[in-house]
């Protein structure tokens, strides 16, 4: 092999994994830029920190979570919405660090999602024993938009189900860096998060840090 067969690869396409029709997972997709959209996320915690929101029936949820970008996600006795301002602060929900925005707007081109304009990321921390239940993401207004997630630190299941809760999931792991992108025909397909085992991961410690960023308005 000469020099330049070793370096051929470098500009090419990211390893991913189709999962469905409509789904691609984007493997090490953030590798480069894991330091740098960290330490963005902790800019915008401190503006609006996480917190346990309730879910409409009272249940504190797992993850703790906050928002940056013009629409937050969050949930109480009034129900799933997205909303403009932080309930905590009062004031709008932080800017979406345009390294989040644009790493996000990369990931849906390359699954083939070419006309997204993300204006809201929730972000959603998992400690050990913390999950997600089977779930659809439908409370945004467009659902020709895609959904882009973003994993950091300890990885964790995933779980890929179908259009009602009964229907069997698959499972796949998510690990540090991965990106994955599902809409078209798969937009609204039930999906959750395995209980986070306990462990320490070299960049965030003993936590999973997930952006899910969207188009919601
Ligand atoms: O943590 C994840 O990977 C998924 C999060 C999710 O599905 C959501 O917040 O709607
Ligand atoms: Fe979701």
């Amino acid at each position: 092999m000469t020099s330049l067969d070793l370096f051929s690869n470098l500009d090419s396409e990211p390893l991913s994994s189709d999962i469905s029709q409509h789904a691609t997972l984007f493997h090490q997709f953030l590798a480069e830029d894991d330091d740098a959209l960290l330490s963005d996320i902790r800019g915008v915690l401190r503006h609006s920190p996480l917190r346990h929101i309730q879910t409409p029936a009272g249940h504190k949820m797992s993850v703790k979570s906050s928002n940056c970008g013009e629409y937050g996600w969050l949930s109480d006795s009034q129900g799933y919405r997205y909303q403009k301002t932080d309930p905590m602060t009062e004031a709008p929900w932080p800017e979406m660090p345009s390294l989040v925005r644009n790493k996000a707007i990369e990931a849906a081109v390359l699954a083939g999602f070419d006309d997204f304009r993300p204006d809201s990321c929730l972000i959603n921390v998992y400690l050990p024993g913390a999950k997600m239940g089977l779930h659809q993401d439908k409370d945004e207004t467009d659902f020709t938009k895609p959904i882009v997630s973003f994993s950091f630190g300890l990885s964790v299941n995933f779980l890929w189900g179908g259009f009602k809760r009964s229907q069997k999931y698959q499972k796949f792991q998510l690990q540090h860096a991965d990106a994955l992108v599902w809409g078209g025909n798969d937009r609204l397909r039930y999906h959750g998060v395995q209980q986070l085992k306990d462990d320490v991961h070299p960049i965030t410690g003993r936590c999973r840090i997930n952006l899910t960023i969207r188009q919601a308005g």
